[in-house]
């Protein structure tokens, strides 16, 4: 059988710093990137361009499986157009998050997204980041980590974040979206939000992002054995 190209995986809760780490670790790797939040909040916007309810999953399933979504890498970072229209930053809102955390609760929306997410394991490397990279679409991973934080200082920085884009946002409402987040991606039946068993945890609260891409790159290289 040919030898797969290697993946590195990086799940967590939404403001753990996964898209940061994922993207740093892949300019350094040369590897790449499966952002597959957001293949979630895609479909979750073409529910809402196609005024398909977020709770319908036969509707929703066949809408992941003809999903016409391209991730076009650009100077500005990864373009993503869905049915032709750039969505890149539509996509970023917390409307759109907030219902991608509803599309992927249901069991066969997720079954009909496997394919499509293990298709960008190509060589020279992947770098997977998501809920369930370890311990559902990537169980055989050379190398596993799990960012966490606490909820208000991942509120905080996606505060940061959302300011900087210039959307209108409330602290204390983002913390309790988080929250609700949190809850319902942990707890659904299928794929839940949870630390794959061979996974390194780091909880990032109170860690600057090169502090916690240290820790990363030094599992990362003791996990592939070779230095980078
Ligand atoms: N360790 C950290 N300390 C401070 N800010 C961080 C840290 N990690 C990430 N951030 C910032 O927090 C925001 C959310 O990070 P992001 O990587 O998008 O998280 P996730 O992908 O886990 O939702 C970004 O603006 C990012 O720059
Ligand atoms: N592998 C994944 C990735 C995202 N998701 C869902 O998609 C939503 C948006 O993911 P995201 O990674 O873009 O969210 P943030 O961490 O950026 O806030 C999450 O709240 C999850 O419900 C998932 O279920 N499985």
């Amino acid at each position: 059988m040919p030898e797969q190209a290697q993946v590195i995986t990086i799940d967590g809760p939404s403001g753990a710093g996964k898209g940061t780490i994922c993207q740093l670790l892949a300019a350094k790797l040369g590897w790449n990137l499966l952002d597959s939040g957001a293949i979630y909040r895609v479909l979750a916007l073409a529910a809402l361009h196609h005024n398909v309810e977020l709770d319908n999953e036969d509707a929703l399933a066949l809408l992941a499986a003809h999903l016409d979504v391209q991730f076009q890498p650009s100077d500005e970072g990864v373009r993503v157009v869905l049915e032709g229209e750039v969505v890149s930053s539509e996509i970023r809102s917390q409307e759109c998050a907030n219902a991608a955390s509803k599309v992927a609760a249901l069991p066969r929306v997720r079954e009909a997204l496997l394919r499509r997410q293990r298709a960008f394991r190509q060589e020279p490397g992947l770098i997977a980041d998501g809920r369930d990279m370890g311990t559902v679409v990537f169980p055989e991973a050379e190398a596993k980590i799990f960012l966490t934080a606490s909820a208000e200082e991942r509120a905080e920085r996606r505060y940061a974040q959302l300011k900087e884009k210039g959307y209108d946002v409330s602290i204390d409402r983002l913390l309790g979206e988080i929250r609700e987040r949190d809850d319902r991606d942990a707890n659904r039946k299928v794929a839940p939000l949870k630390p794959a068993t061979d996974a390194l945890e780091i909880d990032t609260t109170g860690m600057n992002i090169d502090q916690v891409l240290d820790s990363v790159l030094a599992h990362v290289v003791a996990s592939l054995d070779r230095s980078l």
